[in-house]
């Protein structure tokens, strides 16, 4: 039966919600791999690089003069573990910001979600995302899809940096007030139980995606609605 739910804003998770968990670990991971050294080498001056270079060696334990070779182990390590570590997460993003402008990567949304997106925009719905991926590197993967360009779908886009945590409740109130809303008005979409409790703990709709094949296919999503795909669930604007 499909579950109808009101609300103002729709706020979703990216991997192994819109995506495939494997095209981020495998697809995104490859091709970030062999050039986080040339990134970090050929961005000496850049202030954003700087910084996540001076967060990688004081998380990773590296001396302030670690040379590139260690600091692109440690962040191997982290990718290889898939902790994903905002210094982390910012150069990846820098680079599929480039690898998408350059036609090199193009996203592949599973089938009812470019569908879902559109009608929600359509009906009123505002949307947002919330993902451990950067701000810059979501933007990205929405500019070159397998269903086009859906950049301008979304209004609003939040990380770890700019929110917090995924699991932590903190992070889901200062979104809802970033978006001026009621935690109620919003309903959030992730493959991740942990994250839904997050966001319910502040008071927010939650579904989880339990999508056949992705690693929280068979999850245990406990109170949350559950839905296999988008298909499944109606989202009309309050
Ligand atoms: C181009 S954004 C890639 C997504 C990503 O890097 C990631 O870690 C996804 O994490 P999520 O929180 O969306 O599950
Ligand atoms: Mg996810």
């Amino acid at each position: 039966m499909t579950a109808t739910l009101t609300a103002r804003w729709v706020v979703l998770d990216i991997e192994g919600t819109l995506t495939a968990t494997s095209y981020v670990h495998v697809t995104l991971y490859d091709y970030a791999r062999p050039r986080l050294g040339p990134w970090i080498d050929d961005h000496p001056d850049d202030p954003e690089v700087a910084r996540a270079l001076a967060e990688i060696k004081e998380l990773g334990g590296l001396p302030a003069d670690a040379s590139t070779v260690d600091v692109v182990r440690v962040l191997h390590g982290w990718m290889d573990a898939d902790q994903k570590i905002a210094p982390l997460k910012t150069l990846q993003g820098l680079i599929w910001q480039r690898g998408y402008a350059e036609g090199d990567l193009t996203t592949e949304f599973f089938g009812d979600v470019a569908p879902a997106l559109r009608s929600w925009h359509e009906s009123g719905l505002r949307l947002a995302v919330f993902s451990s991926g950067s701000v810059a590197g979501q933007i990205a993967s929405f500019s070159r899809t397998t269903d086009g360009d859906v950049t301008g779908l979304f209004e609003r886009h939040f990380d770890t940096v700019n929110a917090g945590p995924k699991r932590e409740a903190p992070s889901y109130r200062a979104i809802a007030s970033a978006l001026d809303v009621e935690p109620g008005d919003i309903v959030f979409f992730s493959d991740v139980p942990a994250e839904l409790d997050g966001a319910a703990a502040d008071g927010w709709q939650t579904v989880g995606l339990a999508r056949q094949g992705e690693p929280f296919g068979d999850a245990d999503f406990g109170t949350h609605r559950t839905i296999r795909t988008f298909d499944e669930v109606k989202v009309v604007p309050r």
